[in-house]
């Protein structure tokens, strides 16, 4: 049972749109109502498992709430309290309790056991034991959802928003679990609501040795930008040549050689995406269609961001390059949003996450098949990012030798594309190079998806996929 509070629905819409993963910003909430309310601990704390109903704009979205409750806040919960209040004698303080891990705990209790409670079940997979004795920490990543980590053993993705059926996640990575692959966190548990089922929350193996590829392809940036080639004393002045400042090896921090070893764990994972979920092809005129779908967005984008206008006629000519080609292409399930974010480097190699498709695509979308070289590109296009970042976000050109930083983006990006792409080709997924119209266009329609991704999430941001465009289609 709910405590009984006056105006808790309110307090809550009020509440809400505060939170970075509320999903509804752009316009105010119409209506809130508790759609579940499941009392998954008794006594002082209690925990409280709230399904709110949120109605906007003539639409209802679901968000995951953990209530918990307590006669008396500690200081260390204060910030994650609802209504801030200081009286203990005003009723119990309500909080959201994914950060107390004195009521987080009970997740792993019932994950160890496989219980049901109301309308929640919590599953553990197959033979998992799971260690009960962890305490747990909100990560601190921007996120759209909140992972808990117990311990340094295992990662607990709780969703917020809501969709209906099993999430992507949980069965790309428990089917890739069962089929013996070794470059995702093994699965441990999940939880479901019933009827449905409904994804509400994904128990993993935390990677706690992992560093993720974004970080560690910036630092490899950084060191190139900051390597001075040697001076040639028979020129006075002069730099030794147009060599050294193209290649990109003679860095210390160069990142080729982890580049093929990501560009091999993608081929792997591919095939065992294959293996697990099969391959059907998809006939010429589906190809010629999603051509035609790629430049309707890009005439969309156009519309949206001027500056992508000067690139239209590139693009549109890439996409219809790939309808005049067009041919039956064998598909199958992919990452479907993969960049350097989204790999983490361990002792053991590459290891992927996050399978969940790009946020601003419907779930339809998320769960089509795709053609695998889909996903090369979108880590091409990461390396582009990654070349490119530190220019955008220093606004200004380095002086001294790094004075054709625009050249030295260039030159580290093309030498980690070409070593992923060896990689992956050498590992047995479809060589890129073989391929050369699909995969423009793949990566061009990534390109106009991040021009619009930018424009509407993160402004400053925009120069980076709209130069590598100017290079790309120079
Ligand atoms: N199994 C894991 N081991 C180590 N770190 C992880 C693991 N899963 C996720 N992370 C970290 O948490 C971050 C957010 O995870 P992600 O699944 O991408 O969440 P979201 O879908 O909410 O963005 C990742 O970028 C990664 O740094
Ligand atoms: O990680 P998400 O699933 O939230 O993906 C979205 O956000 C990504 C940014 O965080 C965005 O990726 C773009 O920026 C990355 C650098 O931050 C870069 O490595 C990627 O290549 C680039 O696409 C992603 O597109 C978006 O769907």
């Amino acid at each position: 049972m709910l405590p009984p509070q006056p105006g808790l629905t309110e307090t809550l819409a009020e509440w809400l749109p505060r939170q970075r993963w509320f999903g509804g910003k752009d316009g105010p909430i119409d209506d809130l109502t508790i759609g579940t309310a499941t009392q998954l601990r008794t006594g002082d704390p209690a925990l409280h498992h709230l399904i709110l109903d949120v109605h906007q704009n003539g639409t209802t979205d679901h968000y995951q709430l953990l209530l918990g409750t307590r006669q008396h806040l500690p200081d260390r919960l204060r910030h994650a309290e609802i209504t801030r209040h200081d009286d203990d004698t005003r009723g119990p303080h309500l909080y959201d309790a994914a950060h107390d891990p004195d009521l987080t705990r009970t997740l792993l209790d019932e994950l160890a056991v496989g219980t049901s409670i109301g309308p929640l079940r919590f599953h553990r997979a197959d033979d998992s034991r799971i260690r009960t004795d962890l305490t747990s920490l909100p990560i601190t990543a921007e996120q759209s959802n909140t992972s808990l980590l117990f311990g340094d053993a295992y990662i607990c993705k709780l969703f917020r928003r809501l969709s209906r059926g099993v999430n992507l996640d949980l069965e790309v990575n428990l089917a890739l679990t069962r089929g013996g692959c070794a470059r995702v966190p093994a699965v441990r548990g999940w939880i479901e609501l019933e009827p449905g089922p409904l994804t509400l929350g994904l128990l993993s193996d935390y990677l706690h040795t992992g560093a993720d590829g974004w970080s560690l392809a910036i630092a490899s940036v950084r060191d190139w930008f900051a390597h001075t080639p040697p001076r040639d004393p028979g020129r006075d002045g002069a730099w030794e040549g147009e060599w050294a400042e193209l290649d990109a090896s003679v860095a210390g921090g160069d990142f080729a050689a982890e580049a093929e070893r990501l560009g091999a764990a993608t081929a792997e994972v591919h095939g065992a995406l294959a293996d697990a979920f099969g391959v059907t092809v998809l006939p010429a005129e589906d190809v010629r269609a999603m051509a035609a779908r790629m430049n309707d967005e890009l005439t969309g984008t156009c519309r949206a961001v001027p500056g992508l206008a000067p690139h239209a006629k590139a693009l549109t000519s890439a996409f219809l390059d790939l309808a005049a080609r067009a041919e039956p292409l064998p598909v199958q399930r992919v990452h479907g949003d993969y960049h350097l974010g989204q790999v983490l480097r361990t002792e053991s190699g590459w290891t992927l996450l996050d399978f969940e498709g790009e946020p601003a695509r419907t779930q339809h979308e998320r769960t089509a098949l795709a053609h695998p070289l889909r996903d090369v590109a979108g880590m091409l296009r990461s390396f582009e990012y990654a070349a490119r970042f530190l220019i955008a976000k220093s606004g200004t050109t380095p002086s001294g030798p790094g004075g054709r930083v625009e050249t030295r983006a260039h030159a580290w990006a093309a030498r980690n594309r070409a070593a992923f792409c060896r990689g992956y080709a050498a590992a047995g997924g479809p060589d890129p190079a073989a391929h050369a119209v699909l995969i423009r266009a793949f990566e061009f329609e990534k390109a106009v998806y991040e021009v619009r991704y930018e424009a509407r999430n993160r402004p400053a941001w925009l120069p980076v996929p709209l130069k590598s465009l100017a290079h790309l289609t120079a």
